[in-house]
């Protein structure tokens, strides 16, 4: 395996460039060649490709963008191999992978395509997988594929919307604000991110907050036909928006929709016994009934007097309490020492609001949100 140091970054670049406008086709024409070359293989993806292709198109161009930095480059694929484990690609895979990717290339970049790139596409590729595989291989000696969750509570709190509580068959290690990927049996091979919607306890249950959305195979499978006694498949916790534990700043949350679940996790968090954090959780929602999870946070904030909720309703002209978008009502809570800020939902709505904070003079670094790939 050649070190990171002797890949070429500036022609791997060239080649990204070259296949870019071709992003969608070259893709599928990579998974149609990789499948009819190696048939047992689809039996490893999920049946809909869409997602899958995104995926691997967006893995492609962080591998590219971080070929500069050797520590961002192998931080991410060792990430990657760690989490491939749950598909059960073998170093084998990796290889049918590479020949399929370079028939790729010469297919779309035809003429361009040249014997410098092919050398240092497979140079980069086999230095690559190299690092997946040491990851996946030290990450199985501690550490299962995946865990099984049997739903022990399944609570409709809407139409659309269940809180599940999950018991792993074993330990799985989080920190709160994390998420983890989830299947469900009804979609074999497709997993979703969810994020978890309760700080970690000694009784090690998971909870999940979902909203079934009108495409959303696993959403629907979870809200709509998950049931008791039911078992799930979780992937390994991941994601950023943790609690800054050096900060002894007070905490506001802005929650849009079921992006409630992983500030609840933090707001948990901070208001363990230790602490002395002021939390403020602003919750928003489009109508009263779609909060769906409010007399659970005043009952938290019953408990904890250092906990302060204050639902935001977007879509009812008659709601009896703060009435607006959630990201548009922060003013008359930033106060002028200054909070931790995490917040979470709809992605239009968590760029309005950093948006809104930072022209409330919150500085960036004390802004923390996640954007976990869906
Ligand atoms: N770490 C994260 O950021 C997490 C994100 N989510 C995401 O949160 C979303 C929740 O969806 P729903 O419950 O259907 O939310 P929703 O569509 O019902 O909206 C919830 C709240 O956000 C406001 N909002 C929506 N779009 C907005 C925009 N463009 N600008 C400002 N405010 C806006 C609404 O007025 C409402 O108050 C899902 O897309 C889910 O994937 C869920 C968990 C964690």
């Amino acid at each position: 395996m050649k070190s990171v140091e002797s890949l070429k970054p500036e022609v791997i670049k060239e080649i990204y460039a070259l296949i870019e406008p071709y992003a969608e086709k070259s893709i599928s024409y990579f998974y149609g060649r990789l499948f009819a070359e190696n048939p047992r293989l689809r039996a490893l993806f999920p049946p809909g490709m869409a997602g899958q292709r995104e995926r691997m198109f967006r893995a492609l161009s962080q591998i590219s963008g971080s070929l500069d930095s050797p520590d961002t480059f192998t931080g991410f694929l060792s990430r990657l191999g760690r989490d491939h484990r749950k598909y059960g690609i073998s170093p084998a895979h990796y290889e049918a992978m590479g020949r399929a990717m370079l028939a790729t290339f010469r297919a779309y970049v035809r003429e361009a395509w040249t014997e410098e790139m092919e050398a240092a596409w497979t140079a980069m590729f086999a230095t690559a997988t190299a690092i997946m595989i040491q990851a996946a291989e030290e990450d199985a000696e501690h550490t299962p594929p995946w865990w099984i969750g049997e739903v022990v509570e399944h609570e409709r709190r809407a139409p659309d919307i269940a809180v599940l509580t999950v018991r792993p068959s074993q330990p799985l290690p989080y920190r709160a604000g994390q998420y983890v990927t989830v299947q469900a049996a009804r979609w074999p091979r497709v997993w979703r991110p969810y994020s978890i919607a309760n700080a970690p306890g000694d009784d090690g249950l998971l909870r999940f907050h979902v909203r079934a959305l009108p495409a959303g195979w696993v959403s629907g499978a979870l809200v709509r036909h998950t049931a008791v006694g039911d078992a799930l498949l979780l992937g390994r916790a991941a994601g950023s928006m943790v609690l800054d534990t050096e900060s002894d700043r007070d905490i506001l949350c802005v929650a849009g929709g079921t992006g409630l679940g992983p500030l609840k996790a933090l707001a948990e968090e901070a208001l363990r016994p230790a602490g002395e954090r002021e939390v403020r959780l602003v919750v928003g929602a489009r109508t009263p009934a779609e909060l769906y999870d409010l007399p659970a946070l005043r009952a938290l904030a019953e408990r904890h007097t250092r906990l302060t909720v204050v639902p935001v309703v977007s879509e009812d002209p008659e709601f009896d309490g703060v009435r607006g978008l959630v990201s548009d009502v922060l003013g008359r809570f930033q106060d002028r020492s200054g909070h931790d800020v995490y917040v979470a939902g709809p992605a239009g709505m968590v760029s309005r609001t950093v948006t809104n904070l930072q022209e409330l003079g919150v500085p960036a670094e004390r802004i923390h949100y996640d954007a976990p790939d869906r």
